[in-house]
């Protein structure tokens, strides 16, 4: 395959296909949607038939077991990924949404209406039902997609596309407005983010190895949704139940989640009464502790950390603790180290949570809440095409509107400018 010639081909059709989509009407989209829904539920077997065969594919690989979760297809998520797609057709369509028309001393009035962005490149990791919710998110909110996700998991991905293109038809909408690319080579990657003719945006889903090559060679702007090194930080005036429950959720709930917390800071005064209980609940997990000085002398079996833990994004049953003085030196620690995705402070000081809610410089800032909360269902977006750490745009989980923008329209009557 000439991969230039065919990501040529690709980004052309992407780009008729969302000509065609920006005037789609709602009961269209819906339509394709419910069709792509009962097309997943209808191919079930054939679907986590596929999915089984990267499975093997990654075991054989040697595949780390948080990133095989994240892979695997399970009957139950074959019905939530249909789930979503439903979910999608019941959300309001932002596309066409008129907003701020106001006269203008001229006599016209001036406003906003809400549109598609046109053409969205997505690069994502190795989770299959991303690219049902993908398509189902591109296609209400108008725009057509071009999706890559990650190697491991392109028999499923490449199942998902030809039920998602079915429905399109079905409801009259070309079939290349969602279009899988059927290719793990990643020169396509290189292609995908420099057709700035067939492609408007680049969403981005992944860790630091994309993100170097995409800083280094886009040439299309970006929604970047980076790596999540989120914290937990216990204040003095921590309850120490909720301390307890909510590192547990933040960091056991799921391992390999860009919302899993990677990093504890406790304060001084109270790192001897909560960090015991705590690091008896991980080290029951088979959660390895990576401490500072302070806390190794606290957990006797915490390992000693170094710099580079406090910057890193384990995806696995790791977690870095530092002793902090207090509050200042809790955020100055998190505006250092973080990847700006989510963080939580557990206290119950309101002035002392308030600062760090204005001062902590992440997508999520987090009250006596556990980070696993930083998602577009939990927040009511009802789906996400993933979580921003970009400031520009959209930041934090993005939703349909995240995928739209708006224009300026001019209604008048035969006005012209004196
Ligand atoms: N903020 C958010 O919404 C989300 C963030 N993430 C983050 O993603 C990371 C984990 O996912 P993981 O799969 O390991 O991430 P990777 O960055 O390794 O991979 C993500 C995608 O990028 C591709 N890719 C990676 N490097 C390159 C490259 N140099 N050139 C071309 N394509 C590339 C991968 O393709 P290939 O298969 O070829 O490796 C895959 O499709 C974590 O950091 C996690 O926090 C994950 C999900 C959501
Ligand atoms: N929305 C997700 C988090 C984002 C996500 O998909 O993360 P990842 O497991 O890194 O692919 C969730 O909390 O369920």
């Amino acid at each position: 395959m000439d991969i230039k010639e065919y990501m040529q081909t690709v980004g052309r059709q992407a780009r008729a296909a969302s000509r065609r989509l920006a005037g789609a009407t709602t009961a269209e989209k819906n339509a394709a949607l419910l069709h792509i829904a009962a097309a997943i539920r209808r191919d079930k077997a054939a679907l986590l038939a596929a999915n089984a065969e990267d499975l093997a594919a990654a075991r054989a690989a040697g595949l780390e077991t948080a990133m095989l979760d994240r892979l695997t297809l399970s009957d139950k998520g074959v019905d939530n990924m249909a789930e979503g797609v439903e979910q999608v057709a019941t959300l309001a369509d932002p596309i066409g949404e008129m907003s701020d028309i106001k006269y203008r001393p001229s006599g016209i009035q001036v406003g906003k209406m809400r549109v598609p962005l046109g053409v969205i490149g997505i690069i994502y990791e190795a989770r299959p039902n991303v690219t049902a919710d993908a398509a189902a998110l591109c296609l209400k909110s108008g725009n057509a997609a071009i999706l890559r996700g990650g190697s491991e998991a392109i028999r499923s991905n490449r199942a998902i596309a030809a039920l998602v293109q079915e429905g399109l038809q079905a409801a009259g909408l070309p079939a290349e407005s969602v279009q899988v690319i059927d290719t793990t080579d990643r020169a396509a990657v290189g292609e995908l983010i420099t057709m700035r003719e067939f492609v408007d945006v680049i969403v981005p889903r992944g860790g630091k190895g994309l993100i170097a090559r995409l800083l280094a060679e886009s040439r299309v702007p970006m929604i970047q949704h980076l790596d999540g090194n989120c914290h937990v930080y216990l204040e003095e005036e921590a309850d120490p139940n909720k301390a307890l429950k909510i590192v547990e959720n933040s960091k056991t709930q799921r391992y390999g989640t860009c919302n899993t917390a990677e990093s504890l800071l406790v304060d001084r005064s109270v790192a001897g009464l909560l960090l015991p209980p705590i690091a008896a609940m991980l080290t029951g997990k088979s959660v390895e502790i990576r401490g500072c000085a302070e806390t190794q002398a606290i957990v006797p079996n915490a390992v000693a950390a170094t710099e580079e833990d406090y910057y890193t994004e384990y995806l696995a049953p790791i977690i870095s603790v530092k002793v902090v003085a207090g509050l200042d030196e809790a955020i100055a620690h998190i505006n250092q180290y973080s990847s700006h995705h989510t963080e939580s402070i557990v206290t119950d000081n309101h002035p002392k949570a308030m600062r760090f809610l204005r001062e902590v410089d992440s997508a999520s800032v987090m009250i006596n809440a556990s980070t696993r909360f930083a998602d577009g269902f939990e927040y009511g977006l009802g789906a996400e095409i993933g979580i921003s750490t970009d400031k520009i745009h959209a930041r934090g989980p993005v939703g349909l509107e995240g995928l739209t923008s708006q224009k300026w329209v001019v209604l008048g009557d035969g006005h012209v400018r004196g």
